[in-house]
Formats: structure tokens, sequence, C-alpha cells
């Protein structure tokens, strides 16, 4: 089954809010991306709600624990039948590997990708350094990629900045899912590592992430509407 290539990020309080938003979205069209705000409020009986809409639903918890502990959990993400699901890379090799293991006791029809976040979207060198990480961001980015496909997973979350030096680094078959997606007319809000959907197509990724230039649009509907146009 193809997944879409953008998602929305459903950065909201509640499902009141969220399911407002979720009525202007077209299943067929685009996924959607349910984070620690939303999910912490309302719980997987609304992940699966989603999912028998027929929404592709990225499951954005960025585990990153012991490795029992998240090979633990991303079988029960895995169980609300979301299409993707995520771990930090910092977490380390046995940690992922741990994470992958459990994933391919799976029917692989029942199987989610797996990928693990590289460095945040939001963080610059500067950030790097403030946790003792003294080398350039891309630098980074690559070392945790190349453990993350170390460990068998299917891709990483990472900027689209990085796509190009990531394929070519570790091939088109590792899937890229890149947040920090900004419309060319959008705020840059706390993303330091951005490029707009049409830079972040020809640079390569697989999935795009877009939250507040859709959610808070005047027109969240019109919102979708123009980065589709922009991508087609
Ligand atoms: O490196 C990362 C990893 C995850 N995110 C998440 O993506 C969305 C982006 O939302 P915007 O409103 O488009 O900035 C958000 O849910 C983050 O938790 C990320 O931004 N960067």
């Amino acid at each position: 089954m193809s997944l879409p290539s953008v998602y929305i990020a459903l950065d909201y309080h509640n499902r009141i809010q969220a399911d407002a938003m979720v009525s202007q979205l077209d299943p067929g069209k685009v996924g959607i991306k349910v984070g620690k705000e939303l999910f912490t409020t309302e719980g997987p009986d609304w992940v699966s709600e989603q999912v028998e809409k027929g929404f592709s639903v990225f499951l954005d918890l960025k585990f990153h624990d012991i490795p029992n502990t998240v090979a633990k959990a991303v079988t029960a993400a895995a169980k609300l039948g979301v299409d993707v699901v995520n771990v930090h890379a910092s977490g380390g090799l046995k940690m992922m590997q741990a994470a992958n293991a459990a994933l391919q006791e799976l029917p692989t029809d029942k199987r989610p990708l797996l990928i693990a976040v590289t460095v945040l979207t939001s963080m610059d060198e500067s950030d790097l350094a403030d946790i003792g990480i003294i080398v350039p961001v891309r630098e980074q980015v690559l070392r945790l990629a190349k453990l993350t496909q170390r460990a068998g997973l299917d891709g990483v979350v990472c900027s689209a900045q990085e796509a190009k030096m990531l394929h070519d680094e570790l091939g088109a078959a590792f899937k890229l899912m890149t947040p920090g997606i900004r419309p060319a007319a959008a705020q840059q809000d706390d993303q330091k590592r951005t490029l707009t959907p049409r830079q972040a197509q020809q640079a390569g990724v697989d999935f795009m992430v877009i939250g507040r230039p859709v959610t808070q649009a005047d027109n969240p509907h019109q919102a979708v509407l123009e980065i589709l146009a922009e991508l087609s």
C-alpha cells in the first residue's frame, strides 16, 4: 500500500479541535500525524477511530527509553493500526534493534514503518552545542541516520535540507519523513531547518509533515489545497 506524501500534524489539545480539522481533510489525499499532546488527551481509541475512517496515521510519540520498554511501546502503537511509528535514534543501536525486532514479529500487513528521529528540525548547531554535541548538524544527522539503517529501521525523521545527502549516502529505499515544511509566505515558528513543499519535493523527500501552516491558517482546507497544488 502506498502512503500519502503529506501528513498534517494535528497538534491540538483535544478531539473537539482535532475532529474539526479532520473533517476538512480527505483521507485519499493526506495522512494525519498524531503527537504527544493529542495522544495524551484523547488516547488510543481516538487514533484507532481515524484509522477506521481511512486515514493513514503517523503516530509521532518519539519513544526514547531502554530497549525493552521501547520494544513494548512500538508494539502497542502498531496494534492501533497506524502506518508509521517512531523512536529517537539517540536512544542508541540496541534500543532501535529491539524496537525493530519486536515489529518484525508482526504479520507484514500489520507492521508499520519504523523510523527514527535524527536531529529535531527545531535545532541548529548552537542547540547541539548546548547538549555537548560539537559537530555540524548535517554530520550528526548522517551519523544517526547511518546508525538507524544499521539497526534495520525503515528510515528517519530529518529536515528536507538533509534529504539529498541522506539519499546519496543511504540509498533511495531508506525513507525520509520531513517536518519543518514551510510554504514561502508562512512563519518559521520554532523551526530552524525548513524548506518549502516544492523544495522538499525536489530534494526527494518521501513524506512531509506540515502543521501550523495548515492548522493555524484562516482557511485550513484552502491551505491544504494550495500545498497539494504546489506539489502537483
Ligand atoms: O524533528 C522534528 C520531529 C517532529 N516534528 C513534529 O512535526 C510537527 C511540525 O509541526 P509544524 O507546526 O509544521 O512546525 C510537530 O508536530 C512536531 O512535533 C518536528 O517538527 N521536527
